[in-house]
């Protein structure tokens, strides 16, 4: 695990920008946003479809490049790694968790946990007994041979969850966790969440369109019109 950088942030991102191409034009879809999350803390990111709060998470996960501007996580210039080094990185220091969960449909929840430590140096014994324990912490030590399609809505999504956890990450990026889950499975994978934020003292960064979650999270981020500001009406 690499530590936190000089400045003891999992994240430290200055004044990043990102323009797309578009035809002869140029979009910008911001240019100027730093955001600083420290460890253990919990940050969502809300704002209206459109605002670039995917494009952001990207940025932070390394899965794209900043036009401008520049992001440390851990300590480290993801952006300026080579990709063979960035992916080896990433597997070691983040988690990642999106709307839909994501599992190869042909293995069980146990063998979908056990997945990221492929790249890790961990022997294939204590890759799935680390998969078995983080499992039995989201709840589901009874569907460890359970495939995905054996699973409900809420459980694959924990599933996902235990997967983006399992190489003990400094921090986990979610894009609308619980967006493709009832109301009420929603709730219990967001109580889930802020369970393990209080026991793992992992950062958690998550974009979602619930200003509720996000409120009950804990500091809410508001990215409009290319600007990323604090959120007070949405913090508790
Ligand atoms: N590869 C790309 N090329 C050009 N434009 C892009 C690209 N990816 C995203 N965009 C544009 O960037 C803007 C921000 O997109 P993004 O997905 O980050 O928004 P969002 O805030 O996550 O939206 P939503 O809440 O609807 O998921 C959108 O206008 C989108 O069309």
């Amino acid at each position: 695990m690499n530590d936190q950088g000089a400045s003891g942030m999992v994240i430290d991102c200055e004044s990043i920008g990102r323009t797309y191409r578009e035809g002869p034009g140029k979009l910008t879809i911001f240019s100027d946003i730093s955001l600083r999350v420290a460890a253990g803390e919990t940050v969502s990111i809300v704002g209206s479809s459109g605002a670039g709060k995917t494009t952001l998470l990207n940025l932070l996960g390394g899965l794209d490049q900043p036009t401008s501007g520049d992001i440390r996580i851990c300590g480290e210039r993801i952006h300026r790694l080579s990709e063979g080094r960035r992916a080896l990185f990433r597997s070691r220091n983040l988690g990642f968790v999106y709307q839909f969960h994501h599992l190869l449909p042909e293995f069980t929840a146990l063998e979908n946990v056990m997945m990221p430590c492929a790249l890790g140096q961990q022997s294939l014994k204590d890759a799935r007994e680390r998969a078995r324990s983080i499992l039995e912490q989201v709840g589901l030590g009874d569907r460890l041979a359970h495939k995905p399609a054996e699973l409900s809505g809420g459980e694959r999504q924990r599933v996902a969850i235990a997967r983006a956890l399992v190489n003990d990450p400094q921090c986990v990026l979610m894009d609308e966790p619980t967006g493709n889950l009832d109301e009420q499975t929603a709730n219990s994978v967001q109580a889930m969440i802020e369970s393990l934020r209080d026991r793992l003292g992992t950062a958690f960064v998550v974009v979602t369109h619930d200003t509720g979650m996000a409120r009950r999270l804990g500091r809410v981020m508001r990215l409009e019109q290319g600007q990323l500001h604090e959120d007070h009406e949405v913090a508790p």
